[in-house]
């Protein structure tokens, strides 16, 4: 270690000291709470990613800057790994030490106390990228990220404001240029064009029935889908944008967006839906979707993760049989314990689909979908994307056409591998994969519906004294600690129809989570009920 990087970080961390008994975890969406107090977590992020970058020998670690769904006072912070997926699940304990090591010299220990255990050679170069939404105090935070970097040396880019799955395009882009692996053009207007393309070769010459309305949370999902509408290909798709009101921060994520209508199933106050039209809804950063829309009858039905998971699983499956690649592609579903166990039935005896079942949080699921060569995941909330091997790209790329009908197959097939974020999950991106599969079976929202029919399901949200005793284990379906507690909610779970419910500790949030379905609403809700109560008296505050 030279003595200039400890002049220059303790000269730096003066800047940012961190308040006293504030403890602060990285879980599974990075660090995340109310914004006045992330500063000193986000100076020390940007002196793990300068350690992340030189173990890597300086290939571009990424850093965002979103709070997502959260409110708009809310704020947080994640990093991006090089080939654009999530932070290694082993480095996010460095995380947590960094951003609770004391201040001054203390911070300086544990940088090089990490950097020592992490066998970091700190001559490498670093390179960072990093960008924000749109929260008022995005602005300041990137500047106490860069005044992490600059303490250590780092080359940086800030690529302001943008979409979280954006980001994590552009980290892999940037990593994977000049290689086989090329993913594309390492800016935002790369963005656009790749998937705009993707877009008009996958839909080849079908047309999208009617318009879709696009719900962005007034978040940074609305300015980055008006830009991607002016490289679609003029009117193939009627995409209409709501919420899309940037200059007022205060009304991020407030009776709109993607949570919005997921945890209150219902239309947001202000939607203008009519019955039978396509409805889709964002999240604050862009990184989820679902759709809904209103029966005859105006009833709310919501499309959800599980559904753009099914969606994809048959337009694809289908495809791959087309091309006459059955043999050497394998496909599956990755979903949560969350999913809705009728999508669950719906894949495994319908489709026939290997379907894995992991932890809840992306990484789980993105690790799981990369051991099938289409690996398809979405959580039920609207997180997700489909994942295609090296294996899979090549087979298709060299398959040999053997009539126009095969060629334009493998044309569509290509396209869809190139519409569908690779890196991370992706509002927009998986917005415009349903638009292309909806156009090419001629399905109204009704016809995907119609494909199988939910449980009745309840999630709720316990607030108990300490979280942290609720130990789940098998994909976190079922409870080892505290003891007896599993045992009383299989027993309520056998009392209804189809029923099943688990909880489990929150990784974002002060609480456990009691999930339940059953066959009918009232039974479901009489299920959740009691399995509340279990928690409630085995977390009594
Ligand atoms: C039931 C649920 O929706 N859980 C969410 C939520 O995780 P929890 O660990 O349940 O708080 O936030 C995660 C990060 O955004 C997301 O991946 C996950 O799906
Ligand atoms: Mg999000």
């Amino acid at each position: 270690m030279s003595d200039v990087i400890p002049k220059a970080l303790l000269e730096a961390t003066a800047k940012h000291p961190k308040g006293k008994d504030l403890v602060f975890q990285y879980g599974t969406a990075g660090f995340r709470l109310k914004a006045n107090l992330l500063g000193s977590v986000v100076f020390r992020v940007g002196l793990l990613a300068a350690l992340r970058s030189r173990k890597f020998n300086g290939q571009t670690i990424g850093v965002m800057i979103t709070a997502s769904h959260n409110p708009p006072e809310d704020n947080g912070v994640k990093l991006v790994d090089p080939m654009g997926d999530m932070l290694e699940g082993t480095w996010e304990q460095y995380a947590t030490l960094l951003a609770n090591a004391g201040n001054d010299e203390a911070l300086v220990e544990a940088y090089e106390q990490v950097a020592e255990e992490l066998k970091v050679n700190l001559n490498a170069p670093a390179r960072v990228v990093f960008a924000r939404d749109t929260r008022a105090s995005g602005f300041t935070l990137a500047a106490a990220l860069v005044d992490g970097l600059k303490a250590l040396n780092v080359e940086y880019v800030d690529f302001k404001i943008l979409t979280t799955p954006q980001l994590h395009y552009l980290v892999r882009c940037i990593n994977t240029k000049g290689t086989h692996f090329e993913y594309g053009e390492p800016t935002e207007q790369g963005y656009y064009q790749k998937i705009a393309t993707a877009f008009k070769n996958a839909m080849a010459d079908k047309k999208p029935k009617g318009s879709v309305t696009v719900d962005c949370a007034n978040g940074v999902g609305g300015p980055k889908l008006h830009e991607m509408i002016k490289y679609l290909p003029p009117g193939m798709l009627d995409i209409r944008v709501v919420n899309d009101d940037v200059l007022k921060p205060e009304a991020l994520n407030v009776q709109c967006g993607a949570d919005f209508v997921k945890t209150q199933q219902r239309p947001p106050p202000s939607s203008k839906a009519a019955p039978h039209e396509r409805h889709a809804s964002l999240d604050g950063d862009a990184d989820r979707v679902v759709y809904y829309f209103l029966d005859r009858e105006s009833n709310f039905r919501l499309l959800d993760g599980d559904r753009i998971a099914t969606l994809a699983a048959g337009f694809l499956g289908n495809l791959v049989k087309l091309a006459d690649l059955s043999d050497e592609i394998t496909l599956g579903v990755v979903q949560t314990a969350y999913a809705n166990g009728a999508s669950t039935k719906y894949l495994t005896d319908v489709m026939k689909l290997p379907v894995v079942c992991t932890s809840t949080g992306v990484k789980h699921l993105h690790h799981a979908a990369q051991r099938f060569d289409i690996g398809i995941y979405f959580e039920a909330n609207g997180h997700g994307t489909v994942l295609f091997s090296p294996d899979a790209l090549k087979a298709i790329e060299t398959r040999q056409p053997k009539s126009p009908h095969h060629a334009s197959t493998l044309k569509i097939l290509t396209a869809v591998t190139n519409l569908i974020n690779q890196a991370v999950g992706d509002a927009i991106s998986d917005m415009l994969l349903a638009e292309v599969i909806l156009a090419h079976m001629e399905w109204k929202p009704e016809n995907w519906l119609a494909t199988y029919t939910d449980l009745p399901n309840r999630l709720v949200r316990v607030e108990v004294r300490d979280r942290t005793i609720f130990k789940a284990t098998d994909s976190e379906r079922r409870l080892e600690s505290p003891k007896g507690a599993q045992d009383e909610i299989d027993k309520l779970a056998g009392k209804f129809c189809l029923g099943r419910s688990f909880a489990r500790a929150s990784g974002t949030e002060d609480a456990v989570r009691v999930y339940a379905e059953a066959a009918t609403r009232g039974e479901c809700d009489e299920l959740a009920r009691g399995v509340v109560m279990v928690v409630q008296k085995y977390g009594a505050l």
